[in-house]
């Protein structure tokens, strides 16, 4: 089997075994993430010609909207992309608090779960088009690309099981962030579409390739080529949409964020450095060599075994004579 340069690249940095004695000397299993995102790192990096801190500064000369974060004790984040007078578009500055949120939630051991979500209603129409002018050259358009790329793949890897709530419009670049979501969540009348091609684009923040990996090629071709709009009964028949919530009764969007934070209870309830192993795993089985998988899951099963919550359970479950 021919391996990429990526994948032995990944052989070479996480042989197996190698991972085993630095990850046996982690103490807290809630650093497995931190140390999983280093190992494999970001996508771009100065050595592959990727000039981050100056479209980091050309990105943030391009204001408008926030990115906010809001970390609960229940373990759940709630990051909403806020730029409501722009259907929550995201400018220069925007994509720069997003990455900036990310490196957040990478130092948040506690944390088991995330919602993303856009304010007012609406998700997110993408790049704001006058931030887009601004970079429309190639070299800076590349450069927020690669910026852009990275953030969000490292978005995706996050130890914290995600989901991108779907209200009103995912456009472009908004459609592309629900796919660095781990799960989806539409409500009625919302829509998910590629527009890209209508732009003369395709994606490129990520969002076709992981697209073809959530519904498979053809339906990725469909979505793309046919800029379709994907409602929530097609987002469940082709497997994009995890879920169709039941809708704010009122028009706000309470309901549907607390709709959200039920659903994605079901698979959060538990201790963080379990809930985040499992999603750990499920990184490395995603993205990793089956070998690579297989002795990263050895390392991380090290990390829960004998730990509080093993024990607990253990003693819980003793057959008392
Ligand atoms: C790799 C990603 C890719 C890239 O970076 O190249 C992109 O994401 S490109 C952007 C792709 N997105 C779009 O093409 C969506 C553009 N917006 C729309 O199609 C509509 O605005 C829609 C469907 C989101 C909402 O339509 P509606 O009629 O309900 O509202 P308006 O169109 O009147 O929008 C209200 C207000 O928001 C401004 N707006 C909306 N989207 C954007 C945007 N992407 N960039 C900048 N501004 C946006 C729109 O201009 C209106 O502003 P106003 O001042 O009231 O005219």
């Amino acid at each position: 089997m021919v391996l990429s340069a990526a994948s032995q690249h990944l052989l070479r940095v996480s042989r197996p075994g190698a991972w085993g004695q630095h990850l046996l000397k982690v103490s807290r299993p809630g650093a497995w993430g931190q140390h999983l995102l280093r190992r494999i790192g970001s996508v771009y990096t100065t050595a592959k010609g990727f000039q981050e801190k100056e479209i980091r500064e050309k990105l943030q000369a391009l204001p408008g909207g926030s990115i906010d974060l809001v970390k609960q004790e229940s373990g759940i984040a709630v990051l909403t992309v806020n730029n409501p007078a722009r259907m929550n578009a995201f400018s220069g500055s925007m994509m720069v608090e997003l990455e900036e949120r990310v490196s957040q939630l990478e130092e948040w051991t506690e944390g088991k779960g995330l919602i993303i979500q856009g304010a007012a209603g609406t998700f997110c129409s993408g790049s704001d088009l006058n931030a887009v002018r601004a970079i429309s050259n190639p070299q800076d358009g590349m450069m927020m690309c690669m910026f852009m790329q990275n953030a969000l793949t490292r978005l995706l890897r996050l130890p914290l099981l995600s989901v991108a709530l779907v209200e009103g419009s995912a456009l472009g670049g908004g459609a592309e962030l629900t796919t660095a979501c781990d799960f989806r969540l539409m409500a009625p009348g919302g829509v998910i579409q590629f527009v890209h091609k209508h732009m003369g684009l395709v994606p490129g923040w990520g969002g076709a390739a992981r697209l073809v990996r959530i519904v498979g090629g053809q339906n990725a071709l469909k979505m793309l080529g046919g800029a379709l709009k994907v409602d929530p009964e097609m987002g469940l028949q082709i497997g994009l949409a995890d879920g169709v919530l039941e809708g704010s009764l009122d028009g706000s969007g309470a309901n549907a964020l607390l709709e959200a934070e039920q659903w994605l209870g079901r698979y959060t309830t538990g201790p963080a450095p379990v809930i985040r192993a499992i999603k750990n795993v499920v990184v490395s089985g995603r993205e990793l060599p089956l070998e690579v998988a297989l002795s990263t899951e050895r390392d991380v099963f090290g990390t829960v075994w004998g730990g509080p919550a093993n024990l607990q359970a253990l003693a819980s479950k003793a057959k008392h004579k």
